[in-house]
């Protein structure tokens, strides 16, 4: 018996006030959670209408159990351990922009409709100068949201009452701003009318916001013992921890319209979340990027068992205290009390958190999340961190697509990997060729923003760390950094 508005019997409709980009494991552990709270202890009253931003993914999945789906949170809270789990029911349908068209841009003609949210990941955010008002759909995220607006904006003439709040969730810098730039720059390639630009400007709100919870998405492994369990099939279920954090930079007024407070909720409305994104992506995701690579290849699979391992663990927690941290211009107690609790949540024994979920798209992650770091630290020591460089070094010998003979499921952009493959097929067992490696993918601007081989000092580094992980094995290359 599969999950649906029949098995689950409190089931309820909710008018739809929030559109949703985005179907993926993060909103629905994350945002739809707080609102289903929201809707249940503090009559929010609100549906989700939900948009597959891709032509594939789970929308049919989601339709097929009338939105509904179970959420597991798993963790240690206050020092026990927490596991409790709940069916999600504010989501009212969900939307193929490939395949309904008419659909998607009629949402916009509901004037209960109030919040847009999205969460599609870091490279969702795009101007794509293909994308048309004409194209059903346009390509990009803001490409198929500007043509809904549009059509919003005609539907009620223009009425400035009708705007939205938009709380975007992807984690780039000032993720509000950039997607009402990037729906600017469609206005402007559109040629569409001053009016129309004005609206946007003067009847939307656009928020910034950073999100914190750790998803590792659908327990595969454990499905059939939750199952059997839950007593229904259920194709959607996801597990996340119960820490979660969401910092959101606007006008003070949008808490009254959102209120998660109400319900106890770790929101923070504020004027700036600038530290708080920093603090979080440095650390937290900083240390997932840096750890990937060095963790697979010793080999290790999971984020739990490479922070509890004698030597990947002190390599995780010296990275983060020895040289990330000092890079960052918070009060150090906070900073540090922040790393602990880090460290916490990756130990949590209740989550399966692959490295391999986290290795995707590696390249881009590691220059947002972890090279500032590197950078900063130079700038602040004049000298290289020697652990973050390792793990760059690390990070070029995964690409090599190898763990012990067996092949590593690489998941990045095509353009990287033929890079790489070639870089690598070349490879003849000297040092020589190492640098040359090295020194090609330090040359990547595309990725990097900036030439790395004009960092002092850095490509020999990355070159001698290297031939260390090529010569000696992960295992004897880390432990050499360490001493
Ligand atoms: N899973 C976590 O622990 C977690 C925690 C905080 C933040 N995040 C962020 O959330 C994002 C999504 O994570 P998830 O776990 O939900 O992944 P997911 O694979 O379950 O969902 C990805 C979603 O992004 C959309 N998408 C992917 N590429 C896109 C593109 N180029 N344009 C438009 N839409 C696109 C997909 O359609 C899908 O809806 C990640 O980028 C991550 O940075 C994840
Ligand atoms: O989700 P990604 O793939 O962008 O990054 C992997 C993890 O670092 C990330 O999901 C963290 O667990 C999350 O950002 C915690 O809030």
């Amino acid at each position: 018996m599969n999950l649906s508005k029949e098995v689950y019997k409190e089931f309820k409709k909710y008018p739809e006030k929030i559109l949703q980009f985005g179907e993926g494991n993060f909103l629905r552990a994350f945002v739809d959670w707080k609102v289903d709270k929201m809707n249940k202890e503090a009559d929010f009253n609100s549906g989700v209408v939900v948009v597959q931003p891709l032509e594939n993914g789970l929308i049919d999945m989601l339709n097929k159990q009338d939105g509904l789906y179970t959420l597991y949170l798993n963790g240690i809270k206050d020092g026990k351990v927490a596991s409790e789990h709940s069916v999600i029911n504010c989501i009212t349908r969900g939307i193929n922009t490939y395949t309904k068209y008419d659909e998607y841009l009629s949402v916009a003609e509901n004037p209960e409709l109030r919040f847009v949210i999205s969460n599609t990941t870091e490279a969702g955010i795009a101007f794509d100068e293909k994308d048309q008002l004409e194209d059903r759909p346009q390509k990009s995220f803001p490409g198929k949201l500007t043509a809904l607006l549009y059509h919003r904006y005609k539907t009620f003439n223009g009425d400035k009452e009708k705007g939205f709040i938009f709380i975007p969730c992807e984690l780039i810098e000032k993720n509000g701003d950039k997607l009402k730039e990037t729906i600017l720059k469609f206005i402007e390639l559109w040629k569409l009318e001053e009016g129309f630009k004005q609206w946007i400007e003067e009847g939307n709100t656009f928020c910034n916001s950073l999100v914190d919870r750790i998803v590792p998405g659908y327990p595969r492994e454990r499905i059939q013992e939750i199952n059997s369990e839950l007593g229904y099939e259920d194709n959607l279920v996801v597990e996340a921890e119960p820490f979660h954090l969401w910092v959101i930079e606007g006008p003070v007024w949008v808490k009254d319209e959102f209120p998660t407070d109400k319900v106890g909720l770790n929101v923070l409305f504020v004027d700036d979340m600038t530290p708080y994104r920093t603090r979080k992506v440095r650390i937290l995701n900083g240390a997932h990027t840096s750890m990937v690579p060095v963790a697979y290849l010793y080999g290790i699979d999971t984020v739990r068992e490479a922070v509890e391992d004698d030597i990947i663990g002190k390599f995780t927690k010296d990275t983060i205290f020895e040289e990330i941290i000092p890079t960052l211009d918070l009060p150090q107690e906070e900073l540090e009390a922040f790393a602990n609790a880090v460290l916490d949540r990756f130990r949590n024994p209740f989550i399966k958190h692959e490295l391999m979920s986290i290795s995707l798209n590696s390249m881009s992650k590691f220059e947002t999340r972890v090279l500032p770091s590197i950078l900063e630290y130079q700038n602040r020591k004049e000298q290289l961190p020697q652990k973050l460089t390792f793990s760059l070094a690390a990070l070029i010998a995964f690409y090599k697509g190898e763990r012990n003979g067996e092949k590593i499921a690489l998941a990045d952009d095509a353009e990287i990997l033929v890079q790489y493959e070639s870089l690598w097929a070349n490879y003849d067992g000297s040092q020589g060729q190492l640098k040359t490696i090295a020194e090609t993918i330090l040359a990547n601007e595309k990725v990097w923003k900036m030439d790395l081989n004009q960092v002092v000092g850095l490509t020999d580094a990355v070159t001698a760390h290297l031939v260390k992980i090529q010569e000696l094995g992960m295992k004897k290359a880390v432990l050499g950094v360490m001493n």
